[in-house]
C-alpha cells in the first residue's frame, strides 16, 4: 500500500487533474481496451431457436453459420477470444449427459466452425454438463445427489472432445473437487499440452444466472439449485481457498463470477496470487444494464463504467456480452 501525502489547501486541489479530457486521460490509473474482452455466444442446433433471447434483449442464439459471423466480427474487431456456449436438443438430454463428449455435438461442431473461419481467434468453451444433462445440473444426479467424481471423469472426457476439436481455453464451470488436476493430467497424457484453464474458479450460487439458463434452454429443467456445489454469496474466504485449490492444481487463469456484485472478490483475488484474473459479467447483470439503458433509465456509459471498474478491481479482462458494441465503440 502506497500512503498518498496531501498537502493542505490551497496546494492541493484534486480536481486541477481532473479539469480537462486530456488531463483526466493522462492519469486514469487503468484503461479498458478490446483486449480485454471475451465475447460468450450461444449457438443452437435447434432449427428455429435462433434469435433474440427475451431476457437479453440484443442477445441471440446463433446458428453454426451465424456463429462463424460472430468470430469474423470478433476478428475484425481485434476481440481477443469468443466463449462457446451450446443450446441443445432438448430430447437428446439424458441423465448420463453422454453427448456432452461426443465429438459432434453442437458446442464441438461450433468449435470447429469458428476455428475454420478465424483460426487466430481464441476459442473458449464451458466444461459442465449441464447443456446435455435431463435435469439441467452441472453434474451428474443420483438420487437427488450431484456426484462429485463421477462427475470429473465426465469432464474429462469433455474436455478431451473440446480440445480434439480445437478448443484453446477449456473453461471447467461446473465447480465440483479435483476437476482441474483431473482435466491438466488428461490432456498432457492426450497430447494438449498447450490447452489452457481458465477456471471458474471463484463461482458463487447466483441469481444473476437466470437469462442465461433460459438460453440455453435449462431454465424449466433445473431440478432444484446448484447451491451444493457453487459458493455461497456470503463467503469470501471460501472464495479465495477455491482459488487457490485451482491454482495449485494447474489453472492458467481464474475467473471470479459473477462479476459486479463480487468485485471484492476480484481484487482479493489479484492481489493474493497475482494471476491471470477474469471476471464474468453474467446474464443477469447484462440484463438488467441492458434493459435499463433499452428504457432509458440509465445511459449507454453505464455499460462502459461497469467494464472499467473490473480493471480497476485487478481483472485482466471480463467476459460479457456487451464484448461486440464495446469493441466497436473503442474502434472509433
Ligand atoms: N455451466 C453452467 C454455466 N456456465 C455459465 C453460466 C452462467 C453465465 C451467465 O449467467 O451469463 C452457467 C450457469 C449456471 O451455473 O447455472
Amino acid at each position: 500500500m502506497t500512503t498518498p501525502i496531501i498537502a493542505p489547501f490551497p496546494a492541493t486541489r484534486l480536481r486541477r487533474l481532473r479539469r480537462t479530457p486530456s488531463i483526466r486521460a493522462m492519469v486514469s490509473e487503468v484503461n479498458l481496451t478490446t483486449d480485454n474482452l471475451i465475447w460468450p455466444i450461444f449457438v443452437t442446433e435447434i432449427a428455429g431457436a435462433e434469435g433474440e433471447i427475451p431476457s437479453m434483449p440484443g442477445v441471440e442464439r446463433l446458428t453454426l453459420d451465424g456463429a462463424k459471423r460472430a468470430a469474423e466480427r470478433a476478428a475484425q474487431l481485434g476481440i481477443p477470444a469468443i466463449c462457446i456456449f451450446p443450446h441443445s436438443d432438448q430430447d437428446l438430454k439424458t441423465e448420463t449427459c453422454e453427448r456432452a463428449w461426443d465429438p459432434d455435438n453442437i458446442g464441438n461442431l461450433a468449435i470447429r466452425a469458428v476455428k475454420e473461419v478465424a483460426p487466430d481467434l481464441t476459442v473458449m468453451t464451458d466444461i459442465a454438463l449441464d447443456p446435455y444433462n435431463a435435469n439441467g445440473h452441472d453434474g451428474i444426479v443420483v438420487d437427488g445427489e450431484i456426484l462429485n467424481d463421477e462427475t470429473v471423469e465426465a469432464l474429462v472426457k469433455m474436455a478431451l472432445a473440446q480440445a480434439d476439436a480445437g478448443a484453446d481455453l477449456l473453461g471447467p464451470s461446473d465447480m465440483m473437487d479435483g476437476r482441474i488436476a483431473a482435466l491438466r493430467m488428461a490432456l498432457e497424457s492426450a497430447g494438449h499440452k498447450n490447452v489452457a484453464i481458465l477456471s471458474y474458479a471463484a463461482k458463487f450460487a447466483s441469481a444473476f444466472y437466470g437469462p442465461f439458463r433460459d438460453a440455453v434452454g435449462a431454465s424449466g429443467r433445473l431440478v432444484g439449485d446448484k447451491k451444493t456445489y457453487q459458493v455461497n454469496p456470503a463467503n469470501r474466504d471460501e472464495a479465495i481457498r477455491c482459488v487457490a485449490r485451482d491454482l495449485a492444481e494447474g489453472a492458467d487463469m481464474v475467473m471470479v463470477k459473477p462479476g459486479m456484485p463480487y468485485l471484492d472478490i476480484c481484487r482479493a483475488v489479484k492481489d493474493q496470487f497475482g494471476a491471470p484474473t477474469f471476471a464474468y459479467q453474467v446474464s443477469g447483470e447484462y440484463a438488467m444494464l441492458e434493459g435499463a439503458i433499452r428504457n432509458g433509465w440509465l445511459s449507454r456509459d453505464a455499460m462502459f463504467e461497469s467494464l472499467l471498474c473490473f480493471r480497476r478491481a485487478g481483472c485482466d479482462g471480463v467476459l460479457t456480452y456487451f464484448a461486440p458494441l464495446v469493441a466497436e465503440a473503442l474502434e472509433k
